[in-house]
């Protein structure tokens, strides 16, 4: 990504985010969440939660979204946008910055929600002296 993320290109990523949560299947939770990745390529993915009848298995918005982008190919990340229907915004959980880590040690993380407050972090302030790809070479 050469460019820097600009307002347009937030804007667009706030948007998708907040739709994408529309999809969400979380009969268990209630907990509707929406999530937009920026990928380094100029493409923008989006994802919902998943959940599942065995909870373990519920898979987050923000790693439905990185997967989407995966499996169309795309492998680097520049930001990621959670949005989650509460007051407060919500930071992605431990396995989701993980997977983070995995695609864009540097993104920028963006948490918005039905509130005025927003939280604009990196993937590196959320996961310090992460494990990651560098560790298996
Ligand atoms: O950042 C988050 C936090 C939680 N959830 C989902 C997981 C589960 O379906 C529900 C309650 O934790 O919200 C996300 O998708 N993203």
């Amino acid at each position: 990504m050469n460019s820097p993320l600009n307002s347009a290109l937030l804007h667009e990523l706030e948007s998708t985010a907040r739709s994408a949560a529309a999809a969400a299947y979380a009969p268990y939770s209630k907990f509707r969440v929406g999530a937009s990745v920026l990928m380094d390529s100029g493409r923008i993915f989006h994802g919902c939660n998943v959940e599942n009848a065995s909870y373990g298995l519920c898979n987050c918005a923000e790693r439905t979204a990185l997967f989407s982008a995966a499996a169309a190919g795309e492998r680097s990340v520049h930001a990621v946008v959670v949005y989650t229907p509460t007051a407060a915004p919500t930071t992605p959980c431990g396995a989701c910055r993980q997977v983070i880590n995995e695609f864009g040690p540097d993104a920028l993380v963006i948490s918005i929600c039905d509130g005025p407050d927003r939280i604009e972090t990196t993937l590196s302030a959320l996961l310090p002296a992460a494990f990651g790809p560098k560790n298996l070479l």
